[in-house]
């Protein structure tokens, strides 16, 4: 099964606000993702059922932890026949391996990826946190310790995307937050583009929240922005 090229990020505090949003958009051209604001309020069930209407979910709890946690909440997120799940690359080989490992025992396992540099960060935040080489570097080692784990693709910046589909496998999945269309604003993302300029770069998939939820209409933004896809 092929899976959505935009995730549409469900950031919302409870299911009445997420129900409402999701009522407005189809399985068949989007899929959901489902962070932890909503997953901490409504937890598994809240999934299930959106699994259950057919939509295609990104798990974006972004495990971070020694690696027997982090393996047994990624097998944890996989019982729920979610998508795509998702580590932090910053937890090490080890930690990225034992996901791996434990999601041998599924038939159909999700993908399973690993955050590389938040897109909300640029060099100056990097620098706070000790690391001072240029962002594209930082987001490049992440990423190669991840295909050395063995996953299937990292969550970078569109921007990194030439880069890294240059220097990496180009199965090596690319899950792209920050995107935003021309007029919309940046909010707290560092590391943009927009949905036309990301697949352009390349990238697999799409994740877009506040220019979608935060939108009038949500529905006619989802509209344009796969117009706007269309034409490149
Ligand atoms: O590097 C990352 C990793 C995850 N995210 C998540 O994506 C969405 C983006 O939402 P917008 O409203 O489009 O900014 C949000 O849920 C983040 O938790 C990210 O932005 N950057």
């Amino acid at each position: 099964m092929s899976l959505p090229q935009i995730y549409i990020a469900l950031d919302y505090h409870n299911r009445i606000q997420a129900d409402a949003m999701v009522s407005q958009l189809d399985p068949t051209k989007v899929g959901l993702k489902i962070g932890k604001e909503l997953f901490t309020t409504e937890g598994p069930d809240w999934v299930t059922e959106q699994v259950e209407k057919g939509f295609s979910i990104f798990l974006d709890l972004k495990f971070h932890d020694i690696p027997n946690t982090v393996a047994k909440a990624v097998a944890a997120a996989a019982r729920l026949n979610v998508d795509v799940v998702n580590v932090h690359a910053s937890g090490g080989l080890k930690m990225m391996q034992a996901a791996r490992q434990a999601l041998e025992a599924f038939e159909r396992p999700p993908l399973l990826i690993a955050v590389t540099v938040l897109t909300s960060m640029d060099a100056s935040d990097l620098a706070d946190i000790g690391i001072t080489v240029p962002v594209e570097e930082q987001v490049l080692r992440l990423a190669k310790l991840t295909q050395q784990a063995g996953l299937d693709g990292v969550v970078c910046s569109a921007q990194e995307a030439p880069l890294l589909k240059r220097e990496l496998d180009d199965e090596f999945k690319l899950m792209t937050p920050g995107i935003r269309p021309a007029s919309a604003q940046k909010d707290d993302q560092k590391r943009t583009l927009t949905p036309l300029q990301a697949k352009q770069a390349g990238v697999d998939f799409m994740v877009i929240g506040r220019p979608v939820t935060q939108a009038d209409n949500p529905h006619q933004a989802v509209l344009e922005i796969l117009a706007e896809l269309q034409q490149g």
